[in-house]
């Protein structure tokens, strides 16, 4: 073994050795590391850069107690991992929901270093959240919740320090509590949280941009192999932020998206579904907030599959937009046995690594997270940018810039894959790409 592959296997077995249990962590770990091989081998001093970029900068781990309608005390876990700040503060959302861990958290903001990176903006990386179980709980126990939450994160962020934002269960209403809890602490109004509202500091297409840029994305890989959006049938996992707008852009583009879920089932319109029927589930998950299965009420085309993800519906593209590792080998080898030619993930890690193997081998175009879902991320950078200027810019301005970052996103990826001899393979050209601008900054920077 060489020299340069020996250090390769002592850094990776070091990863391994220093938090064995994170397995979320661990699997994005792994994805990246594949791609960086070449990398390290060309030039051993960024295998040091990825050494210490897996080291988040600072975790932080805090008790959230609240009182729940009954007059009853509840205990929670929050977090806030500081991944990475070579590229600006630190950036990324949070999560509520039971699942959340610290390895969860860890292996989002690992992912985010990368995509922040990708998106050309200056961002550093982090993620946060809770093991909350939202589901249920009234207004004013969420309102509880979120002030009890800031008042422990409130001293670790800032404008120019750490500006989290939604994910999994975090969308505008919380993000508004969350909000008005660190003015009445900080004493200011700064831009020091994004996807807010437009009223108050928001920025217009954010809600809209990690499903609009998945959708861009997806439109600029299939005019890389000759072809485009215009007919293609389209499953969709998820039926809450990303989903809804990834379906809706791909409407507007000409594309048949069939299916929505939740983690009760699926539901299935034949035909597609038009504008009315996004709108309504729109309404059933962000206002009525219950079920998906609840949609076929509304419709007399609609079928529900219980229990069941969408995986299984004969479609030309998937796009997962739920939660990671929702499509297992399985579910892959099915995906491609039932005729679908791309894979874009607007979740995070929704693919695990044996499932994207299956694309891999059967030639399937695969839209990494890091790259397809970056939209979204990119527009909180063009709200910071907002926010620092006083201004708000017109929504085609953003809808533009938004297009204009996700065609480069795939350019930088398949530039940095043929770099190192990899033909057209996004994932890794993706890895190496968001990786580098990383890593040489971390260099300059020197050894901190
Ligand atoms: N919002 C954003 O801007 C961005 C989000 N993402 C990623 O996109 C994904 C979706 O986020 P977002 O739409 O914002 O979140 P939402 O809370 O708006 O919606 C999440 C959706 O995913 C479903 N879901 C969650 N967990 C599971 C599970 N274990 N099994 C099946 N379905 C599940 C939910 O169903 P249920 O209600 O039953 O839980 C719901 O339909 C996440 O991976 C997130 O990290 C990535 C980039 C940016
Ligand atoms: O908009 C943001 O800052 C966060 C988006 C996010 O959490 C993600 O890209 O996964």
């Amino acid at each position: 073994m060489s020299a340069v592959a020996e250090k390769i296997s002592a850094v990776r077995a070091g990863i391994r050795r220093r938090d064995p249990d994170q397995k979320e962590f661990l699997q994005a770990v792994d994805e990246v590391f594949e791609s960086l091989t070449p990398v390290f081998e060309r030039d051993p001093q960024y295998l040091e850069a990825f050494e210490r970029l897996v080291e988040p900068e600072r975790q932080i781990v805090f008790r959230v107690p609240w009182i729940d309608d009954k007059g009853v005390q509840r205990v929670n876990r929050g977090f806030r991992v500081q991944m990475s700040s070579a590229l600006g503060p630190y950036k990324g959302g949070l999560r509520f929901h039971p699942t959340v861990n610290l390895s969860v958290i860890k292996f989002l903001a690992f992912e985010q270093t990368f995509k922040n990176s990708l998106t050309t903006l200056m961002m550093g990386a982090g993620k946060g959240g809770s093991d909350l179980n939202p589901r249920g709980l009234s207004d004013r126990e969420i309102m509880a919740f979120c002030q009890s939450f800031m008042i422990e994160l409130h001293r670790h962020i800032g404008a120019d320090t750490d500006v989290p934002a939604g994910d999994i269960n975090v969308g505008a209403r919380e993000i508004g509590y969350l909000f008005g809890q660190y003015k009445r602490l900080a004493n200011n109004f700064t831009g020091v949280l994004t996807g807010k509202d437009l009223r108050w500091g928001g920025s217009l297409i954010r809600p809209e941009a990690t499903g609009y840029g998945c959708v861009y994305f997806a439109q600029n890989y299939l005019a890389h192999k000759g072809d485009s959006l215009k007919g293609k049938r389209c499953v969709v996992s998820g039926s809450g932020n990303v989903a809804q707008y990834t379906a809706e852009k791909l409407l507007q583009l000409g594309a048949v998206p069939i299916t929505f879920s939740d983690s009760n089932g699926y539901v299935l319109e034949p035909n597609g579904f038009t504008q009315e029927q996004i709108n309504h589930v729109m309404e059933l998950k962000n206002t009525k907030r219950v079920r998906i299965s609840e949609y076929c009420a509304f419709s007399e085309t609609a079928q529900y599959f219980p229990g069941k993800k969408p995986w299984e519906v004969a479609a030309d593209l998937a796009f997962p937009s739920a939660t990671q590792n929702e499509i297992d080998e399985e579910d892959a080898k099915v995906l491609v046995a039932n005729g679908v030619k791309g894979v874009f993930e607007g979740a995070n890690m929704p693919s695990t690594n044996e499932a994207i193997e299956v694309y891999k081998s059967a030639d399937v175009m695969f839209g990494p997270a890091k790259a397809a879902n970056a939209g979204g991320v990119a527009v909180s950078g063009l709200e910071m940018a907002q926010n620092s200027q006083r201004l708000q810019w017109t929504r085609e301005e953003v809808d533009a810039q938004l297009e204009k970052i996700m065609k480069d996103i795939f350019e930088n990826s398949l530039a940095a894959a043929q770099e190192y001899g990899l033909k057209d393979d996004i994932q890794a050209g993706a890895n190496i790409a968001g990786f580098l601008k990383v890593a040489d900054s971390m260099i300059h920077q020197g050894c901190v």
